[in-house]
């Protein structure tokens, strides 16, 4: 059977991939709008043939990066949505899907953002990690509440995304200081909170982000500095009910290590793993849109959000 993935799919699985697209809820939405892209492009001729079609999209989108579980989670929602025995009712209603879960989204992170501002108070200083669309938005919030922040940006190494924070905070006449991810604990002191994002969060409220979150977290901890974690519900990993674990994906050592650097060094080793486990004794609280929750009560959600579920919702049988 002809399993024709469109090319724009085919690219952007590959702006994904090579963290063009990047962000946990980004990447998210742009998987979900790449399947309407699919579904508007495909020209099977039997309904068959256009759910083969959309689960090698999905399989290719899929495979593109393996921690952010955001990405799987669209890929979920389109296909438990689509539905119809002839070409025309799938498509439609795999658009219809694609078109919810992008406003749900956007709903998402602008009612997480009001929930997450709550915690902070006129004056504060934030410390933030990597860059955070979902962490943003409860800074924008607080700014639109009408509270004056500052912030201390962790450049976070290797790809020093701490820097597109520092230019959105700027943006919004945010005070910022920059500063090199060792600094943090040095400057722990002087914030009121620290917040980050989530690529996944784990049914016992384990936090996976961006590399160098738990050392933070612990510094934190140390210093009497609370740390919230801001993540949708589409951060959420069913999989870790059932007992499976979050793969942490190891990128390229050209991220750390140039060619003639490493050649002077000689010959060593290098490894890049571009996310960290925080466990959840040291994060006081994940704040999603549907409220704020100690860690370790997060599982509750899982349950009344995922219930039965499997890990690649296009591998299903149809
Ligand atoms: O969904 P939002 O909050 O935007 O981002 C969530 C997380 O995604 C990013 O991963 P990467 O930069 O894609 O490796 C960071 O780890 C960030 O904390």
């Amino acid at each position: 059977m002809d399993t024709e993935v469109a090319p724009a799919v085919e690219a952007v699985a590959a702006d994904i991939a090579e963290m063009e697209i990047r962000g946990a809820a980004t990447i998210a939405d742009a998987a979900a709008d790449a399947l309407a892209t699919q579904a508007t492009a495909s020209d099977a001729e039997t309904a068959e043939q256009f759910r083969a079609e959309m689960h090698a999209a999905a399989g290719v989108l899929y495979d593109t990066r393996p921690t952010a579980v955001s990405l799987p989670n669209a890929l979920r929602f389109v296909f438990q949505s689509m539905e119809g025995t002839t070409v025309e009712s799938l498509r439609q209603s795999a658009v219809d899907a694609v078109e919810q879960f992008r406003d749900q989204l956007d709903r998402a992170q602008d009612d997480l953002g009001e929930i997450g501002a709550n915690r902070l108070r006129d004056g504060d200083t934030v410390m933030t990690h990597c860059h955070s669309t979902d962490a943003l938005a409860c800074i924008e919030a607080a700014l639109d509440q009408g509270k004056e922040l500052s912030a201390v940006v962790k450049e976070t190494r290797p790809r020093n995304q701490g820097h597109i924070t520092a230019e959105q905070l700027r943006e919004w006449d945010v005070p910022v200081t920059l500063i090199v991810d060792s600094a943090a604990r040095r400057y722990l002191d002087e914030v009121d909170h620290v917040l980050v994002g989530a690529d996944a969060v784990a049914a016992d409220g384990s936090v996976v982000n961006k590399i160098g979150t738990s050392g933070l977290a612990v510094s934190a901890r140390e210093r009497g500095v609370p740390i919230m974690t801001a993540a949708q519900t589409i951060k959420l990993h069913p999989g870790t009910m059932t007992g499976h674990t979050v793969e942490i994906e190891m990128r390229d050592e050209a991220e750390i290590i140039g060619p003639a650097e490493r050649d002077e060094i000689g010959d060593i080793a290098v490894e890049n793993p571009a996310f960290d486990v925080t466990p959840p004794r040291y994060m006081d609280a994940i704040v999603t849109e549907r409220g704020q929750f100690p860690p370790e009560s997060i599982v509750t959600l899982m349950r009344e959000l995922f219930g039965e579920t499997s890990a690649r919702p296009w591998e299903d049988p149809v």
